[in-house]
């Protein structure tokens, strides 16, 4: 018995395609993650390494985000049907192709009762956290909440940083400012360890005020929105000591499409998943500096 190819495809996995619709003031926001996957006669790149019909992954890749901008995404469906169809129009031996997109959705963030024009959050996956302590005097309570993640597709900068001779980021005037936020809150000990509380209140309070003012400052970097979310909060709540997170800063790449003649003025996005800016920031009371 000899040896044969058996069932094979290949692709390009996990396109993380953001595409942001901004013709107006109101943004909005489509977020997918792409796999493409071609079939048919690829054997002689199997058993002979020859190449000459195999259209590149990276190619795929390419014509993921180049559609998000030339199609548009109306609809999962919608993109994915005539991204696959262009993959089938450029691969002569392809006789099929899957096009697997998965969305994640986003809300806008509610400001004063209306949605934000530009600051979105994602819908599920956010957890309530906390860690009582007790002892015979009293008790600790730190709250909190992780995976809250929020993006802003403007009003948010990065420029004017130190350089040395290893730096190549460019400023940014305009750009996706995108976080998982973990914030944790410590509560000034009360009378009766707290039990007086309307703790769910709070968690309400606190998650609105850190989504509103997310949404509604003007961001010269992370550091200066998280230190802008927990004053509000302290502003707003005595009865926290104070406030602190851990943000990753989720990057948003802009994709280079002039290579295939299109523009991007702000429009698609590559989501990288890592590496990720870390900002930690802690904001208490004290004497004001
Ligand atoms: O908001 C930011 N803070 C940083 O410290 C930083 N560093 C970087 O490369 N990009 C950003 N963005």
């Amino acid at each position: 018995m000899g040896i044969v190819l058996g069932p094979n495809r290949y692709g390009k996995a996990e396109n993380r395609v953001v595409r942001i619709v901004r013709d107006t003031e109101r943004h909005e926001i489509r977020d997918l993650n792409v796999s493409t996957s071609l079939r048919g006669d690829f054997a002689a790149a199997h058993t002979d390494g020859d190449q000459s019909q195999v259209l590149p992954t990276d190619t795929q890749k390419n014509t993921a985000f180049a559609w998000a901008k030339k199609h548009g995404i109306s609809s999962p469906e919608d993109y994915a049907l005539a991204l696959g169809g262009r993959l089938l129009a450029a691969t002569p031996v392809a006789d099929g192709v899957t096009v697997k997109v998965e969305e994640c959705a986003w809300d806008r963030i509610e400001v004063d009762g209306a949605g934000h024009d530009h600051a979105f959050v994602r819908r599920g996956g956010e957890v309530r956290t906390t860690t009582v302590d007790l002892t015979r005097d009293g008790a600790q309570v730190v709250s909190g909440l992780q995976d809250l993640v929020v993006l802003k597709s403007t009003g948010s900068e990065f420029k004017g940083f130190l350089r040395d001779e290893y730096t190549t980021l460019p400023d940014a005037d305009d750009r996706i400012l995108a976080t998982a936020m973990r914030a944790e809150w410590r509560y000034v000990p009360g009378a009766d360890a707290g039990s007086g509380r309307d703790w769910n209140a709070t968690y309400d309070a606190v998650r609105a005020l850190l989504l509103a003012t997310f949404a509604t400052t003007y961001s010269r970097a992370l550091q200066e929105t998280l230190y802008a979310m927990g004053r509000a909060v302290l502003e707003a709540h005595d009865e926290i000591a104070e406030i602190s997170f851990a943000a990753p800063n989720k990057h948003h790449f802009l994709v280079d499409l002039a290579p295939f003649g299109l523009d991007n003025p702000g429009e698609v996005f590559i989501a990288a998943d890592r590496p990720y800016g870390l900002i930690e920031a802690t904001v208490t009371r004290g004497e004001e500096r």
